[in-house]
């Protein structure tokens, strides 16, 4: 369940934005004002915070680095109120959401916050992902650590959802953190909270993430990008069932159950010395590989089905079937970016469709060879023909800064904006990637936007 905390008065406007995210299954949090907000913020943590502009946004923002809390905050606020907006973004709000707000672009920053409100569980019709989710079902009622593995976009987080929402924790929170996402020690402050005082920044204490999770399960995706430093911690608390705040202090009891999410294989990273093998054996008590959409080809046409009719429904257009060529397009695709491909293939299919069914003219496949190709920048057409040396040759003259810019920016559009597997793709730490993105948008570059993300209408720090 999403965690959407809500700063400012829920009698106007914010109160319906409130509703909206209920409706869609968030949980809500609320504060009257921004120091309350930050109190919130360190008890109970959040996955996605709507600041009113008539509070001190630039104040949260502050506060929230200084005690390296990693939570977007969004200002929000009327439409007019351009300038107010324009302040916030660049204090460090993450988007501007007008108001009145509009509900697809609550749920659309609740997905890019990486916490879709969803209640519809995973789909499965193929025997590979029927005999999964039995055993998920199965597993579910153990207390025992699972290990997720699969390729990038196959649905390790929905089915760590769905695994939650049939456990005996089901009434506990669901809690996720991607440790990929942050730097070390602001993963470090996520995970297990601070004592105040632990670093200049640390004005009062904070609840980590396994604290949040009390009496449910806690999933940390992409597990295999975490520091070993970090995985020795993480291991202590499984072993020892309590955390240590940074900062000292007394350990404190939790009773979280724990879920890891990878696309790597962590055998061969524990044979390479990149992760460590004690660690790896206790997350890996059950294992639950997910099959790549390829393997499982009758999940396809279900899920295309599926993902046409909510994104019909979330953009107000007509509910359309998919033409018989337009099937046929789809099974006969690879589907290398997986079911975060083809949702993101059928969300645009649902935009461009004209007529009564979808047809293939609305289905854009990503052809991996392009992706493939992107090592040329200089010649995208002719780029699978062209011999490596005349390949090279085209580049001389560029500067190398350049060259990388265009080789990453390239790379995330071919693969739909997803940045795990743009960063898998170039050979690069998905931290790297992301603090290279920051480093264009910053120069004024505008970067592909992560899957599920919409522009708002308004200015907004891309
Ligand atoms: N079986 C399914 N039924 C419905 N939706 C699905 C299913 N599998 C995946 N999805 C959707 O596809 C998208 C990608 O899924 P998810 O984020 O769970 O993948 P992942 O394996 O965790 O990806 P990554 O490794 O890149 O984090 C999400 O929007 C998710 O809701």
């Amino acid at each position: 369940m999403a965690r959407l905390l809500i700063v400012g008065s829920l009698e106007g406007e914010l109160g319906s934005a409130a509703r909206v995210a209920i409706a869609r299954g968030a949980k809500l949090g609320h504060a009257e004002g921004v120091a309350a907000g930050l109190e919130r913020l360190r008890a109970e943590g959040a996955d996605l915070a709507l600041v009113d502009l008539r509070h001190d946004v630039a104040w949260l923002v502050q506060a929230m680095a200084a005690e390296r809390i990693a939570c977007p905050v969004v200002a929000c606020g009327r439409a007019e109120d351009g300038d107010a907006a324009v302040r916030a973004i660049e204090a460090g709000a993450r988007d501007f959401l007008p108001l009145p707000p509009d509900a697809d672009l609550i749920i659309a920053m609740l997905q890019a916050a990486g916490a879709a409100p969803s209640r519809d569980g995973p789909i499965a019709r193929d025997p590979a992902m029927t005999a999964l989710l039995a055993r998920v079902a199965q597993v579910a009622r153990a207390e025992a650590s699972v290990l997720l593995t699969g390729e990038s976009g196959t649905g390790k987080e929905i089915l760590a959802r769905h695994l939650h929402a049939v456990s005996k924790r089901a009434r506990g929170p669901f809690v996720a953190l991607n440790c990929a996402a942050l730097p070390e020690t602001l993963l470090e402050s996520e995970l297990f909270g601070h004592e105040k005082g632990a670093f200049s920044g640390a004005v009062a204490m904070r609840k980590g993430k396994f604290e949040q999770a009390e009496g449910g399960t806690l999933l940390l995706d992409e597990i295999g990008e975490m520091d070993p430093r970090l995985q020795a911690k993480i291991l202590r608390v499984i072993q020892e069932r309590e955390v240590d705040r940074l900062g000292g202090g007394a350990p404190i009891k939790v009773d979280v159950r724990l879920l890891a999410a990878t696309h790597r294989d962590l055998a061969q990273e524990v044979a390479k010395g990149r992760f460590r093998e004690d660690l790896f054996f206790r997350l890996n008590v059950i294992a639950l590989r997910i099959p790549p959409l390829r393997e499982r080809p009758a999940d396809i046409l279900p899920l295309a089905e599926h993902f046409a009719l909510h994104y019909a429904r979330a953009n107000g257009l007509p509910e359309r079937g998919l033409s018989l060529v337009a099937r046929q397009a789809l099974l006969s695709h690879a589907w290398h970016g997986n079911v975060r491909e083809l949702e993101n293939t059928i969300h645009r299919a649902v935009l461009l469709a004209e007529g009564h069914e979808i047809g293939p003219e609305a289905i854009e496949l990503t052809q991996r060879a392009v992706v493939e190709a992107v090592a040329v920048p200089a010649a995208p057409g002719a780029a699978t023909a062209a011999p490596p040396a005349n390949r090279v040759a085209a580049l001389v003259g560029r500067k190398m800064e350049e060259v990388e810019r265009d080789l990453i920016l390239e790379t995330l559009s071919h693969c739909l904006g997803n940045r795990t597997r743009a960063a898998e793709i170039l050979g690069i730490s998905i931290r790297t990637l992301r603090n290279k993105l920051q480093d264009y948008r910053a120069a004024g570059i505008a970067v592909p936007a992560a899957p599920g993300q919409v522009t708002p209408p308004l200015p907004v720090a891309v």
